[in-house]
């Protein structure tokens, strides 16, 4: 049996199990007529479409309409363990787009290309991801501000992940002003510590980092992990944006619907889209707004079939240009993490992954919503400091996850399939061997890529060239953030209280180099690195006098009437850490500057 065939398996298992004991939510859905009018058209019901059309539905009068091009979510969705679910091949969840094969990163990998994944379901990538809550620094909104977009600085940021927030965790009065109850995104920290995670804090203290709340002002220390999970349930936005404004009368979602172009009238101005629905191309018109929230790959992909975009490119492929935008596609960003740094810990400590995802293990979170079920795989701690630049040692420029697990504890099924022959035979000594890793990431990697299409065909996916680590600052950055991460996980505490062990053999690809030298770690890193699925910056938000800029500072598309973007495309510059959260806060901003331009607040 191929490995393929054996982890379709699994998937068919882990579904069946799932679905056994938890029941799937379920969307109300239409089916629109063709041609039908409303007043907004929202493509995309992910992380941030989610919020967008659930606000712009509290004002009554407005129709709005969602269209998805993925379906209903699945039963294991709702358990946080079981994000597992969508990492297998060929998932009906997701989208695969190309990634180009790349010369600074991921030697280790079979194809250093591959495909690279996105949700496409009710929920976008928020219904598959590993739900770590993460709002970045109060810099990173300073920067957008200072690269000419007023009202995105942090004081006003900070007002919106509140309002989305019901946060659960304990709480000092420094950090009350930060933080919210009662909003409709559920944040609780991780609750499942296995031996590996309770001594995560203790190990930050012996590097210096004191233990944070990082979703605050105070970003350098250590931390257990916030998910966005409501009594240890995932909570997308697609749960607690759209859900409840289906209930009303003037939001209509509607599934399997693939948005194919905008339609502009002569003016340049959006007056609908064209969408395909069980193999039929539909008609909506939106009397006041289109807006793309079909995420930092899909929305670029639109635009440019629209013939809004780089005219060259478009051209090249036989698209009419409309309205030449260089910057659509641009500007790709992404967060680079390097995996295999990693420590055995004691066999009789251990606890084998059969029994992470055993019936045992799913009773204990159906009856009591405790055990290994209840946490992401593997999610334990973080750490943030700096490494980098000793003129702001409280700007953290590197984030280290702690994860409870060793790639190849699963026997190489998963964790390794992606890696080449050398790196399976590095790691059969500890096939199935339980312990830890620390994977260090770049807070805010400079380096860029882009978004192109591969055809005018709407099927094909878009192309994606991350170039990562191709700026040097990066890799000098990555090395450091490699030895501190080796420096984290040889705390004293481990090897007390855990027995760890660091994998003391240098990887094959990089022998040739004395061992954990400072070339050896260059080795390492060009090898090990790849991406964090966190795709952002595709159209970005930037004052008229940038030529790369596609969106304004209120998210609408330079040169077309009655179209903003609104998701994570528009980042000018990634956060620092995971980005669900700011798509939320995103998502709230953007439906308050429609509710603004229109006299609704
Ligand atoms: C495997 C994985 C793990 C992740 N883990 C984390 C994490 O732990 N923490 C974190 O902060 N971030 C994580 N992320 C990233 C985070 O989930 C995304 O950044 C975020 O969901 C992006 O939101 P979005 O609204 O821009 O796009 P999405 O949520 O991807 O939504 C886009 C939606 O548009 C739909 N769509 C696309 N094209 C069309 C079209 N033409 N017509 C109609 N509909 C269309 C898609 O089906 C999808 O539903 C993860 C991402 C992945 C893929």
């Amino acid at each position: 049996m191929t490995q393929f065939s054996v982890l379709n398996l699994l998937a068919g298992f882990t579904a069946i199990l799932a679905g056994t004991f938890f029941k799937p939510v379920r969307y109300p859905t239409n089916v629109m007529p063709d041609d039908i009018i409303v007043d907004f058209i929202v493509v995309g019901s992910g992380s941030t479409g989610s919020v967008v059309a659930g606000r712009l539905a509290e004002i009554s009068e407005w129709d709005v309409l969602v269209l998805e091009a993925g379906g209903q979510p699945p039963a294991f969705a709702k358990v946080p363990f079981l994000h597992l679910g969508s990492e297998f091949p060929n998932s009906s969840y997701m989208n695969y787009y190309k990634m180009r094969p790349q010369k600074y990163s991921s030697q280790f990998a079979k194809n250093t290309g591959g495909l690279y994944r996105r949700g496409k379901v009710i929920g976008g990538s928020g219904t598959i991801n590993q739900m770590m809550h993460h709002r970045g620094i109060p810099q990173d909104y300073e920067n957008w501000a200072a690269q000419g977009n007023p009202g995105w600085d942090y004081k006003t940021v900070l007002k919106y992940f509140k309002k989305t927030e019901d946060y659960k965790g304990p709480l000092k009065s420094r950090d009350a002003p930060f933080r919210a109850f009662g909003g409709p995104i559920g944040v609780e920290k991780v609750a499942w510590k296995p031996p590996v995670c309770r001594v995560a804090i203790r190990a930050g203290e012996e590097m210096g980092l004191a233990e944070v709340d990082y979703n605050t002002d105070t970003t350098i220390g250590s931390a257990i992990f916030q998910l966005t999970t409501k009594n240890r349930e995932r909570v997308t936005t697609a749960d607690a944006f759209l859900l409840p404004g289906l209930r009303r009368r003037n939001l209509k979602l509607q599934i399997n619907s693939q948005v194919i172009k905008i339609i502009m009238d002569a003016e340049n101005r959006a007056i609908g889209v064209k969408y395909v629905h069980k193999n039929k191309v539909k008609r909506a018109f939106a009397k006041r707004e289109v807006i793309l929230s079909a995420g930092a790959g899909d929305s670029p992909k639109l635009l440019m079939l629209s013939g809004i975009g780089p005219k060259k490119h478009l051209e090249t492929l036989g698209i009419e240009s409309r309205v030449d935008l260089p910057g659509v596609g641009q500007n790709y960003q992404d967060h680079l993490v390097v995996r295999g740094i990693s420590w055995t810990i004691h066999p009789n400590i251990s606890s084998s992954i059969f029994e992470r995802i055993g019936p045992g293990a799913m009773l204990n979170y159906f009856e009591r919503r405790s055990g290994p079920l209840t946490s992401p795989v593997g999610i334990c701690a973080l750490y943030q400091l700096n490494v980098g630049n000793p003129q702001e040692p409280h700007i953290p420029d590197i984030l280290i996850t702690q994860e409870n697990g060793l790639l190849g504890q699963d026997y190489g099924l998963f964790t390794l399939s992606p890696y080449k022959q050398s790196i399976h035979d590095y790691y059969r000594p500890i096939k199935g061997r339980d312990g830890f890793s620390m994977s260090p990431w770049l807070s805010r990697p400079k380096s860029v890529g882009t978004v192109t299409l591969m055809s005018k065909n709407p099927f094909d996916p878009p192309v994606l060239d991350h170039n990562a680590l191709s700026h040097p600052d990066d890799f000098e950055l990555m090395v450091k953030a490699a030895k501190a991460s080796r420096r984290l996980g040889n705390a004293k505490i481990f090897r007390r209280a855990l027995g760890a062990e660091p994998i003391n053999k240098p990887i094959p690809d990089c022998a040739h180099f004395a061992f954990e030298s400072d070339d050896y770690w260059r080795c390492f890193v060009r090898g090990w690195s790849g991406m964090g699925a966190h795709m952002c910056g595709t159209c970005k938000m930037a004052p008229d006098s940038d030529p790369m800029g596609v969106v304004t500072p209120r998210l609408k598309v330079r040169g077309v009437k009655n179209l903003r973007v609104i998701d994570a495309s528009i980042m000018p510059s990634i956060t620092s850490g995971h980005i669900n959260a700011v798509t939320f806060m995103i998502g709230e901003k953007g439906a308050d500057l429609i509710k603004e331009d229109y006299g609704k607040i």
